[in-house]
């Protein structure tokens, strides 16, 4: 084994993906050339590797490096090459020659320990000073990181992820419990984090792993919208997936229980579980409701017929008795539920309930769960509307490890009135927070489409409040004249109804394209969005054009038809700046959506040149610019808000040529564009057909085989959620009486 030490002269290549690296290291004097797995390394780096050497027929010997370290330069040249390397932000060539001929050999121990003497070098401020020393300890960190967690086979990008999350704390928290990393870092699932334990010595029988695998097992519910798992269910994936007998997971189950780490219940004569934050949130969405739908409201004297003639008389317009119903009992119950398919009239009467809480001068809060929902029902009521999350005042713990909202139960939202739009995407945590800071005394109206499909998050919190039947619930069925003419309102009740739609009348906005192979899906979805659409009512891709479809995977899920679409209407060129990122290529011109909610990040308003902060998940744009030295992406969103996404942001942003019907629920489009071909038979339900094609303003295209229709109309049994609300609510309903 031959042992290097040496300042990196020139990095020759780096792949980003697996860290390849071959570099040159200048060793004394003689340049040796050095292959091998190295995170980002910069020019004038000291390092040390060990390794063998090779032959390689073209390129010659070579040091193929096993393990390597981060060296502190020792000589002074050594450090003014290591400062000069542009590492260090706030230091340059200039500024490192100055700080070396100052402090000489204690330069770095200056930076480090004592910044506030940087200011006796010329052109140094206090500010600067600090930055220079933040930038130096910040690296340093990383370093570390990235080489403790490469010696349990982590890449240095995840690393970076990783460092993200624990910032200087990484190391003692992994220390102290790698299956931390499960929950705080997207990307590493149990297998990873079992394996960093197992190499730092937790033994496979100890209760620290099992219980940590049971945990994490029951957590997994999460991704298929359960509150709860049952017992049979949890102990046999448990022991499956920790190698362990069923009696020895079960043993850990029950000590679990004990500790109050999990909460036993019993459901329809089952035994379940839950995960603490799940129970909690569960237990108290249900004692809220009650109290609030309880609460007797004080009603200002009121005719509130009076004021729905007049909105009619202004409106040109008459309400039917279910929704003169809607808006009576919005203005006479503390919570109420407005719901109704498309075409129902939730916006009009929206706008009714807002005219007649006007003239009563109430303080009025409008709310959705989308960024992209908020602002639809911000231009539809005329009212500004924020998402749930920001009238909340989320925010982050200061360790950033915690979710925080500043308005709750101490400190509640001091409104008279707050609607909620598209209620049916609320899950069971971010209604907990919604009526923790409501007090009573607050309207609560939700309004939501209980046919769609239900929130990402857990539970099926709409439908479970309704089928408690503990609030009042007004439904909307009937379709009016205006949407009548669209068959796209018209085909959306008609699913609903388990009925075929209505295709390709001549002048509507419906349409269905035979195709009986992926391929030839593939190259009409392609062909429409190319030129069909263009050439039928002059749509243009990037404006007015969505492919939506169920499926990630296979011949018609979003990977594939992402790819077939970004090479034919944004091909390679020499023109356009590309990037790869997690094995996508990003590239100027691309299509991006942004997939959770960043409400620190910061935008310009190419309008009005207005500045402000937040990107939501859902949120769609166009890569303006991919700035390779900068290191950065600017991305310019549909409402022209201009974002400066710096790389290590990018795993934010996700290609939308095609996005997932779970993704586009909260949006609307122009024209829906959607495959209707096979998948697995939990995608191809009637919930996500009906979502899918009630994203389409104008126009509609399904695009595959009637079959795949006819059995996603037929299939409705894949939503069936694992909650307990509904009876919670019953329960403490009959405790109150
Ligand atoms: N009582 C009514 N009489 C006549 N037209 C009505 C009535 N109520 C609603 N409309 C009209 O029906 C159309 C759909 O109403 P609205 O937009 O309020 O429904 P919605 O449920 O919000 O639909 P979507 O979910 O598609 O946005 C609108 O053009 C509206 O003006």
């Amino acid at each position: 084994m031959e042992k290097l030490s040496g300042y990196i002269e020139n990095v020759i290549y780096h792949n980003e993906q697996n860290n390849f690296t071959v570099m040159e290291l200048d060793c004394g004097g003689n340049l040796v050339t050095v292959t091998g797995s190295f995170p980002t390394l910069n020019p004038g780096e000291y390092i040390t590797v060990k390794g063998a050497w090779s032959e390689h027929p073209s390129f010659g010997v070579q040091l193929k490096a096993h393990s390597f370290k981060v060296e502190i330069p020792e000589t002074v040249a050594g450090m003014e090459k290591y400062l000069a390397s542009g590492l260090i932000t706030g230091i340059g060539e200039k500024k490192a020659r100055l700080l070396v001929e100052r402090f000489k050999e204690d330069v770095l121990d200056i930076i480090r320990y004592n910044p506030d003497r940087l200011t006796e070098v010329e052109g140094i401020g206090k500010k600067t000073a600090s930055m220079i020393s933040e930038s130096f300890n910040e690296h340093r960190e990383v370093m570390d990181i990235i080489m403790f967690l490469g010696e349990y086979g982590i890449s240095s990008s995840m690393a970076m992820r990783v460092y993200k999350v624990y910032r200087d704390n990484t190391i003692s928290v992994i220390k102290e419990n790698p299956y931390k990393l499960i929950r705080d870092v997207p990307g590493i699932g149990f297998k990873l984090a079992d394996e960093i334990a197992m190499s730092m010595g937790v033994e496979q029988f100890s209760p620290f792993r099992v219980m940590a695998g049971i945990k994490h097992m029951l957590q997994s519910c999460y991704n298929d919208g359960n509150m709860y798992m049952e017992e049979e269910e949890l102990v046999y994936k448990s022991a499956s997936v920790l190698d362990i007998s069923e009696d020895l997971a079960y043993d850990n189950v029950e000590d679990l229980v004990l500790q109050g780490d999990i909460k036993l219940e019993t459901i329809e004569d089952k035994r379940v579980y839950y995960t603490i934050p799940l129970f909690k949130a569960e237990e108290s969405v249900a004692e809220m409701t009650v109290r609030i739908s309880r609460h007797r409201y004080e009603n200002e004297i009121i005719n509130v017929d009076k004021i729905i003639s007049s909105y009619e008389r202004q409106n040109d317009i008459e309400l039917d008795e279910a929704q003169k119903n809607a808006v009576k009992a919005a203005v006479e119950n503390g919570v109420v539920i407005i719901t109704g398919g498309p075409g129902t009239g939730k916006t009009t009467i929206i706008k009714c309930i807002l005219e007649i809480f006007q003239q009563l001068d109430y303080d009025i809060a409008l709310a959705a769960p989308t960024g992209r929902a908020a602002k639809r029902m911000s231009e539809a009521t005329g009212f500004e509307a924020k998402t749930i999350h920001r009238m909340l005042e989320f925010g982050y713990s200061e360790n950033e490890a915690e979710q925080t909202f500043d308005k709750n139960e101490e400190n509640p939202l001091e409104y008279d009135v707050v609607i909620v739009d598209e209620a049916s995407m609320i899950d069971i945590l971010l209604m907990n927070h919604l009526l923790k800071a409501i007090r009573l005394g607050t309207r609560l109206i939700l309004v939501g489409d209980i046919n769609q499909l239900p929130s990402v998050g857990p539970g099926n919190v709409l439908k479970d409040i309704i089928d408690s039947n503990q609030v009042s619930l007004v439904v909307l069925n009937k379709i009016f004249r205006q949407a009548q003419e669209s068959m796209i309102v018209v085909n959306a009740h008609k699913i609903n109804n388990g009925e075929m739609p209505m295709v390709n009348d001549k002048e509507k906005d419906f349409y269905f394209i035979n195709c009986n192979t992926g391929e030839k899906v593939r190259k009409t979805i392609l062909d429409i969005c190319t030129h069909r659409l263009k050439n039928y009512n002059g749509y243009d891709f990037f404006e007015d054009i969505q492919v939506v479809t169920p499926m990630k995977k296979g011949a018609a899920g979003i990977n594939e038809l992402n790819k077939l679409l970004q090479l034919n209407l944004n091909p390679p060129s020499p023109d356009k700046e590309e990037r790869t990122f997690m094995s996508t290529v990003y590239r100027e011109g691309d299509k991006v959506m942004q997939i959770k909610n960043n409400y620190n990040i910061e935008w310009l308003d190419l309008n009005t040149q207005e500045e402000g902060q937040g990107v939501f998940n859902g949120d769609i744009g166009i890569i303006k610019k991919i700035n390779q030295q900068g290191k950065n992406a600017t991305v310019i969103f549909d409402d022209d808000k201009q974002v400066i996404y710096s790389f290590e942001q990018m795993d934010e942003l996700i290609l939308s040529y095609a996005i997932t019907v779970h993704k586009s629920q909260g949006s609307e489009f122009k024209v829906v564009v959607m495959p209707v071909f096979q998948g697995p038979r939990m995608l191809l339900n009637r919930n996500l057909l009906y979502t899918a094609i009630t994203r389409g303003k104008e126009l509609v295209v399904l695009v595959g085989h009637r079959t795949y229709l006819k059995a996603m109309i037929e299939n409705i049994n894949t939503v069936m959620r694992k909650t307990g609300l509904r009876d919670r609510i019953r329960a403490h309903a009959i405790m109150e009486d």
